[in-house]
């Protein structure tokens, strides 16, 4: 049922819960306390403690008129008592105060206690005259200014009382039983509205144990119909390795070398490969590919790259024909802006099989892209991807073998969650040379210094990039920023360089001949939007301004740095931001201080919680509500274990689970529906 029908709530109030995303009674249910504060602690007057807090129940004894203090804030002041001793309150800029209470009225207080000069004082604390219910443990929302906590908590109590229709039991007695879990009424109760801490506890575990369980129903079934049958194509180690080896531009790193064997190992075997490449930017994923797919072909099979971009496609395309142009290797790029004549030629090709390696964007995931052979599917970024369109691709070929590439590199409790049992090999060291990415971080009024550095770096030699702010949902203001950007670089402070821009709005061969050109060192500056987060590779360039860089986020700030420092010569970054928020603050202190792709995940995930890594946007997972994926890791291995064994036992199909199976598919369509094939 609509929000605004709710008792107390109307169009109004309606359209403020709206923009809390609270659009139905069940939104309003399932819409959890933030915290919670606890008016259990009932003490006498004369035990308490400075800057404790406390309950009391008290009697007005006085009310003094308003006075106005020395920084000129109107100051109330009431005395008020119990048979434990006396306690004032004080309020400030809140003169209605006076007109609140009676003399001789009975109310309840709750907050921190100050003692001054022996007296005992509370400043601005909550009162409740109506106070039946209390003292108890009391639900705190996150809230916005239209709506107070204690209207909040009256429509939380109204919307409860829709339970019955609202909300059912998806589990059956017997799991509730051996997991002790809280019947789903009795949770949503409590969460809101505890009776004690203890139950408030279990409501907690119930509500996490499901959202939990739900996801990786939802991961297990995914992967059971995807790869239900195991055998794959069992490659051996080509001989003509060795030579290929011999013939790359530089050595590999040991941790290159290691992850290739483990990789190679794994395609050697007729069960097919799962395994989830993680390394930091600029680490040497690319050759990675390359290599698997070498020997993929080599055996006589197909091997596909899908990239989220269409630059980024497009780079490794070039890369991969520029290492294998030694062999006989057919290698084709598939990107949605090609025309419709060469797209056919391509897919008649990859059909036929002539083509072995197919290097593209979602543009591969087309019902009308049919392999001969696919062997071995590798995805780039694949947290960009949804869940399912791997699979999408990955059914394309009967089985074959799949690497997920990342840049972004997850915890491993996290990992473990997203990619449920998938192998994960890491690349833990640079390529030799590689020096520290010198960060710093800025104020606006230091642009022009800022500038002035970067002359310093073009003049030696080297070329720039200048990252225009982000623009909420809006390419289209997002180009014209860069434009605009671009426009006042070239009349001021970067006169005499050549500047070329690169933004989403750009067609394909626009795009394509910009990259050209910075690649080939004919434009010395490239001012983009995020287009260039992801992998693009120009050793040559050795500056990266980012303009509202407070607009960012860890993970991506990282990513954009990681555009610079990819050679040996002595790279920057220059973080530009207007920082007011401490948590801005925080994110470019950390960016100042290290350049460890993994150490600032964490730093990103604590700060903002797991919501960005489940987040529509990025993975196609659902945002979760309750559990946290730090804090709840034993929830986290109980619900596994149960997920898989309810898989393994095909139990969902039984009638009893029939409810918990419908949210399982519920979920499954809202990833599907996040596909978009374009
Ligand atoms: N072992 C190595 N020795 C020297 N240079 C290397 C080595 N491996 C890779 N490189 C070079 O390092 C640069 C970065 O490699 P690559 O583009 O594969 O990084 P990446 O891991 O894909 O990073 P990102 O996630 O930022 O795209 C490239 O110029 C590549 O040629």
């Amino acid at each position: 049922m609509d929000i605004q029908y709710l008792k107390g709530v109307g169009p109004k109030i309606a359209k403020y819960l709206n923009s809390l995303g609270i659009y139905t009674i069940k939104d309003a249910i399932y819409y959890f306390p933030r915290d919670y504060e606890d008016r259990t602690n009932i003490k006498p007057i004369y035990l308490l403690k400075n800057d404790e807090m406390v309950s009391l129940i008290v009697e007005v004894v006085q009310i003094y008129p308003s006075r106005i203090t020395k920084t000129g804030r109107t100051l109330n002041k009431i005395l008020f008592k119990n048979e434990t001793g006396y306690i004032s309150g004080i309020w400030f800029n809140q003169s209605f105060i006076k007109n609140v209470f009676k003399i001789g009225e009975r109310v309840f207080l709750y907050g921190k206690v100050t003692r001054q000069s022996g007296e005992f004082i509370m400043i601005d604390p909550q009162y409740e005259k109506d106070y039946e219910e209390l003292p108890g443990i009391n639900p705190i929302y996150s809230t916005n200014k239209h709506i107070s906590q204690k209207l909040f908590r009256k429509i939380i109590r109204n919307a409860l009382n829709y339970l019955d229709q609202e909300v059912e039991e998806i589990f059956p007695e017997s799991i509730r039983k051996i997991y002790n879990l809280l019947d789903i009424k009795t949770a949503l109760i409590n969460i809101h509205f505890p009776a004690n801490k203890e139950i408030l506890e279990a409501a907690k575990y119930r509500l996490k144990f499901e959202e939990l369980l739900i996801i990786q129903l939802g991961l297990f079934e995914l992967k059971k119909k995807y790869s239900n049958n195991t055998t794959s194509y069992a490659m051996p180690v080509c001989k003509e390795m060795k030579e290929l080896k011999e013939k790359l531009p530089f050595e590999l790193t040991d941790a290159q070398r290691r992850v290739i064997r483990e990789i190679l190992t794994d395609m050697k075997k007729n069960k097919p490969m799962n395994r989830l490449l993680q390394g930091d930017v600029g680490s040497g994923k690319t050759i990675i590919s390359v290599i698997a797919l070498f020997n993929c072909a080599m055996n006589g099979y197909q091997g596909v790259l899908m990239a989220p971009t269409e630059i980024l496609a497009e780079q490794h395309f070039t890369t991969i024909s520029e290492i294998l142009k030694y062999w006989n290797i057919k290698v084709a790029l598939l990107v949605g802006s090609m025309s419709k004549k060469e797209k056919e030629d391509i897919l008649k090709g990859i059909a036929q099989g002539d083509i072995s390696i197919v290097v593209g964007t979602h543009a591969l995931l087309q019902d009308k892209v049919e392999f001969k052979n696919l062997a071995l599917v590798i995805t780039d970024e694949q947290h960009r991807f949804g869940v399912r369109q791997r699979a999408a691709l990955v059914n394309k070929g009967y089985n074959p073998h799949v690497l997920v590439m990342t840049a972004t590199p997850i915890p491993r409790t996290l990992a473990l969650f997203m990619y449920g049992d998938m192998d994960i090999s890491i690349i833990d060291q640079l390529p030799p040379g590689r020096q520290k990415v010198e960060t710093y971080f800025v104020r606006p009024n230091m642009r022009e210094k800022v500038y002035e550095f970067v002359k310093k770096e073009l003049d030696k030699g080297r070329q720039a990039y200048v990252i225009c702010p982000l623009v909420e949902e809006s390419e289209k203001l997002e180009a014209e920023s860069v434009v605009e950007m671009a426009e006042s670089l070239k009349n001021d402070l970067l006169k005499d360089y050549s500047i070329g821009i690169l933004h989403g709005k750009m067609s394909s061969n626009e795009k394509d001949e910009i990259m050209r050109k910075f690649k080939q060192n004919e434009i010395k500056v490239l001012v983009s939007t995020t287009v260039v987060e992801v992998g693009v590779n120009v050793p040559n360039a050795t500056i990266i301004v980012i303009e509202n860089a407070e607009r960012f986020g860890l993970a991506q700030l990282h990513q954009l740095r990681g555009r610079v420092g990819r050679g040996n010569f002595k790279s920057y970054c220059i973080l530009i931001a207007d920082a007011k928020t401490d948590e801005a603050l925080e994110r470019m202190k950390i960016m100042t201080k290290t350049n460890n792709g993994f150490e600032i995940a964490e730093k990103d995930l604590m700060i903002r919680g797991t919501g960005e890594f489940f987040g529509t946007k990025q993975h196609g997972l659902p945002e979760l509500k309750i559990a946290n994926i730090f804090k709840d890791i034993d929830i986290l291995k109980v619900t596994r274990d149960l997920a898989k064994e309810l898989i393994e036992k095909n139990s969902l199909y039984q009638e009893e689970y029939n409810k918990l199976n419908n949210k399982v598919n519920q979920l499954l369509d809202n990833i599907d529906d996040m596909i978009s094939l374009n």
